[in-house]
């Protein structure tokens, strides 16, 4: 049965109250000041793929959005991360913390050292983006109604645990904090309003936790290759090396 808008939001806020990665225990590692700088730097690394991903995944909505309305409304995610006039972008904020780090940020730029399976999971958001109805890519980008919640734990936890943690370094998830809401809240009411048989609605439903599943998995493959017993897969970042040259 096609489920009143209610009840169909309360069902996506609880497959966020059931799988979003602020349950994994890589983020209780982060945020709780447990991981080792190394261990810091390899999700530095890691993250940077998704970061790098996002904008081409919403350049792949847009290209096949063809309401004008919702292409304007759409853009803006674009410009966060990319950066328009004095806004630098999401990902050089990212590249601010690998610096904070003590990454090359060239390396880090340079996407090289990712994990397989982190690559395989970004680029599989792409690809469903790109592939399946526009339903479902808008239904996938609504783990960001719980992200607010995770970058603030975030902030704090780095802030109290960690020396390289300052303003500068943690620029992007500060920021994310005003962004991510005005498109969430967008997103949210435009499932809601297109998701209007129970088909859709399973379909979003779905889409939602796929995108669940993109994250759970790039926390997996950051805990077994690097917190123990570590394995890193062949061509994974090394500990110790693409470090930042440091001034003598
Ligand atoms: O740190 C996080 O836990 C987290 C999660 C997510 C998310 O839930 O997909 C995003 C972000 N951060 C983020 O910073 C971001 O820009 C973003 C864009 C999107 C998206 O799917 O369009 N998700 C996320």
């Amino acid at each position: 049965m096609t489920q009143t808008r209610e009840e169909f939001e309360a069902r996506l806020r609880q497959i966020g109250a059931e799988r979003y990665h602020d349950k994994h225990p890589f983020h209780d590692l982060l945020h709780g000041g447990r991981c080792t700088p190394d261990q810091v730097r390899a999700w530095v690394i890691n993250r940077y793929y998704y970061q790098h991903t996002i904008p081409m995944k919403d350049a792949a909505f847009m290209s096949r959005v063809e309401d004008p309305a919702l292409r304007r409304a759409w853009r803006s995610r674009i410009e966060d991360h990319d950066g328009h006039g004095e806004n630098e972008g999401g990902i050089e904020r990212w590249l601010r913390l690998a610096d904070a780090v003590g990454l090359d940020r060239a390396y880090v730029a340079a996407r090289e050292g990712v994990l397989p399976a982190t690559r395989f999971a970004c680029d599989a958001y792409l690809r469903f983006v790109r592939d399946k109805t526009l339903l479902e890519a808008v239904a996938s980008s609504l783990t960001e109604l719980f992200a607010p919640k995770i970058h603030a734990n975030r902030i704090e936890g780095l802030l109290q645990h960690y020396d390289f943690a300052d303003e500068r370094a943690l620029s992007y998830f500060k920021r994310r904090l005003s962004e991510a809401p005005k498109d969430v809240a967008f997103g949210l009411q435009w499932v809601l309003d297109h998701a209007d048989t129970q088909e859709k609605q399973d379909a979003a439903a779905a889409a939602l936790e796929f995108k669940t599943d993109v994250l759970w998995a790039q926390l997996d493959a950051l805990y077994s290759a690097y917190v123990t017993p570590a394995r890193i897969p062949p061509g994974g970042w090394q500990p110790g090396t693409y470090l930042r040259a440091v001034a003598a």
